[in-house]
């Protein structure tokens, strides 16, 4: 079993209980309050500026200039690629890049990327992957669990940007490498250390949990 799958195993539960997520379920079908998901989008917003910092921190401890090449890499990615789609969302919804980037960030939001930083101040590159790997490929699973149940997603006149952006080559291709690199630079390691791993894994795959149920609930 790949270090990918192991991680993938132990949190399936969690993962599971993702597509069944009334915010989700609410993408979905198209039936969320535009309300709720304009909150998401600043805290997402918020959420990806620091996410992008790990990814830097990560570029920053590599020896390996392939993997730095990586790491640093992505940094563009998310900067210039993913948070395109919300700096379009926010446009729709009347807000500006400068209004999401003073906004409080959630509680909830705060802890989850502060817990990402520290593994990434603290802790090596494997455990910097670990940290990043559920974050990304999560999303891909319930956007392409999204169109499988409702394929009508992806032409959803509002959500359907949201989907398509999430189910897309480019994005697959980019998980893909993460999911390399994550079996890479856990290659030999130790049970004691594929365990701490799955810790860290686990984490913050409860994390976007709670990410979900903040956006549902407006938590501040
Ligand atoms: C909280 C969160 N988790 C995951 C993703 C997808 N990169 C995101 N944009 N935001």
């Amino acid at each position: 079993m790949t270090t990918t799958e192991r991680l993938l195993n132990v949190s399936k539960e969690i993962w599971e209980a993702y597509h069944e997520h009334p915010f989700v379920k609410g993408i979905a079908d198209g039936s969320l309050d535009k309300e709720k998901f304009k909150y998401y989008m600043i805290q997402d917003y918020l959420y990806l500026i620091d996410y992008t910092k790990v990814f830097a921190l990560g570029a920053a401890k590599e020896k390996d200039l392939s993997a730095m090449k990586l790491f640093a890499g992505y940094t563009h990615a998310i900067l210039d690629g993913e948070m395109d789609i919300h700096r379009a969302y926010m446009a729709r919804l009347g807000i500006t890049p400068e209004e999401a980037e003073t906004a409080n960030v959630a509680l909830d939001n705060l802890s989850y990327t502060s817990y990402m930083l520290r593994v990434a101040y603290e802790e090596g590159q494997a455990e910097v992957a670990a940290a990043i790997l559920s974050c990304a490929v999560s999303y891909e699973v319930i956007a392409k669990k999204i169109v499988e149940k409702h394929p009508e997603a992806l032409n959803h006149p509002f959500y359907g940007e949201w989907v398509s952006g999430y189910v897309a080559d480019a994005y697959h291709e980019e998980n893909q490498v993460l999911i390399d690199l994550m079996d890479r630079l856990s290659d030999g390691y130790s049970e004691k250390q594929l365990q701490h791993l799955e810790e860290i894994f686990m984490a913050c795959s409860r994390y976007e949990m709670a990410f979900w149920d903040m956006a549902w609930e407006m938590r501040r």
